[in-house]
């Protein structure tokens, strides 16, 4: 395929997206079972560009006076990619398969200086998400909408059971692999400039022979805060795909004991590969539903991480599409869903053991509000400083952002958006 006919594919995926509500991934799959002609290297090519046109969505559309996706698609050559006018106009002729010439508009709006745009334009989220942002983050609403508004990095945990970073960053050096500066295991690789494809880590011989895990820097530091230690009894309540469990049986050194469960049985499946490729052997995977195994563990937790269901407002930069998606009522219903399994967790704690509540969401209502809500209905915890356990942890002051509890955002922080709370059992 001709770069000018990725255009027009991304323009047909954007218009499916737009009007269907569907997932971006779903849209460029289902593309691309209807053009079989293209290429790994031309999907790659499509689907960048869809997601950078998600990323920025209203920005595009306010700067060029129409959200339609030929619109969009345009903006993103210039805004996003840095094509000046005349190279988009190029593009779009490029071939029969293009989008066609530019119309005097399109050519004027793109030549135009920034003009003045409204807050959640600026800051490339929903209009109704705007006021949970700015109750959070006040004057810095629009600089860290912008920050989820970027590309991610690819970011590597270290596993320690297998690996040291000296070794994981001489492995990966040809990326360009550089140390997180937070996470003390963290690996970074910067994500390339415009149009191009992140590395295939998880296809590297480092990768199978369980050195690292693909793991966002914000979601090691909440794994990091849990302060699970060798020898302990921890559960992990929301474990998913295991993520944080691999995270946390590192830390544990193999001892102890920790038990994974999820009550979704499917999100739960990958994770029996991944603990033997990590070479985990302190984790008992727990069936979803199985009541009776979670009341066993009542009162005996060291540690229970609760890493919630959630609106996922933090990782807007790796799933640009959620953000447009999202409406009031997910929120709400989310909301529900982590009061119950806080609730749900707080029996397992052992006097002296702590819940440790973490969301990957940036909205009070996910964070502050329902630790809030989670304490006025349980005085038997109290919270413990995010601060205290950070220096412990670290042996650095913590920086800003983490106090009595944590929150980490892109602006500030460079990782995805978390919350993290750490609550100790006094009686
Ligand atoms: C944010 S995801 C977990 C991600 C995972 N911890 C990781 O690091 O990869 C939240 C998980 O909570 C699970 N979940 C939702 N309600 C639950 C409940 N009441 N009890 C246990 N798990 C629940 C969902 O199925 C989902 O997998």
């Amino acid at each position: 395929m001709r770069p000018g006919a990725h255009l027009s594919a991304a323009i047909e995926v954007l218009a499916d997206i737009a009007g269907h509500r569907r997932p971006a991934a779903d849209a460029l799959r289902d593309w691309a079972r209807t053009h079989r002609f293209a290429g790994s290297g031309d999907r790659a090519a499509i689907g960048t560009l869809v997601h950078d046109v998600l990323r920025r969505r209203a920005s595009i559309a306010a700067h060029m006076g129409s959200d339609h996706p030929r619109a969009l698609v345009l903006g993103a050559l210039h805004m996003v990619w840095g094509l000046s006018p005349a190279e988009v106009a190029r593009l779009a002729e490029d071939g029969p398969h293009a989008p066609g010439a530019l119309g005097e508009d399109e050519m004027a709006r793109l030549s135009a200086p920034p003009g003045p745009v409204s807050d959640p334009d600026a800051a490339d989220v929903p209009a109704w998400c705007w006021p949970h942002f700015a109750r959070v983050f006040g004057p810095r609403g629009v600089e860290v909408g912008a920050a989820l508004a970027a590309r991610a990095p690819v970011d590597l945990r270290v596993n320690t059971l297998k690996a040291t970073r000296e070794k994981v960053l001489k492995a990966l050096s040809r990326f360009g692999a550089v140390e997180t500066p937070l996470s003390p295991l963290g690996v970074r690789i910067a994500h390339p400039a415009r149009g191009g494809r992140p590395p295939a880590v998880e296809a590297e011989a480092a990768h199978g022979k369980g050195w690292f895990e693909v793991q966002d820097e914000g979601s090691q530091l909440a794994a990091a805060l849990t302060d699970a230690r060798p020898g302990m009894q921890v559960l992990d309540l929301c474990a998913g795909a295991g993520g944080k469990t691999l995270a946390l049986a590192a830390a544990m050194e193999n001892t102890g004991q920790l038990f994974a469960y999820d009550a979704d049985a499917r999100r739960l499946r990958p994770i029996w590969e991944r603990l033997k490729r990590a070479g985990v052997r302190n984790v008992q995977v727990l069936d979803a539903h199985d009541a009776e195994a979670l009341s066993a563990l009542e009162g005996r937790m060291d540690r229970v991480l609760v890493d919630a269901p959630c609106t996922g407002s933090g990782v807007w930069r790796r799933k640009p599409d959620a953000k447009w998606r999202m409406s009031p009522d997910a929120l709400t219903r989310r909301m529900a869903e982590q009061d119950a399994v806080f609730d749900s967790a707080a029996p397992l704690v052992k006097p002296g053991g702590r819940l440790v509540y973490v969301t990957c969401s940036l909205f009070a209502e996910e964070g502050e509000d329902r630790v809030a809500a989670f304490r006025a209905r349980h005085s038997a915890f109290a919270p413990v400083s995010a601060a205290g356990v950070w220096a412990a942890a670290f042996g650095t002051p913590a920086p800003e952002g983490i106090a009595e509890v944590a929150r980490l955002d892109p602006a500030a922080h460079g990782t995805d958006g978390f919350f993290i709370a750490i609550l100790e059992r006094t009686a």
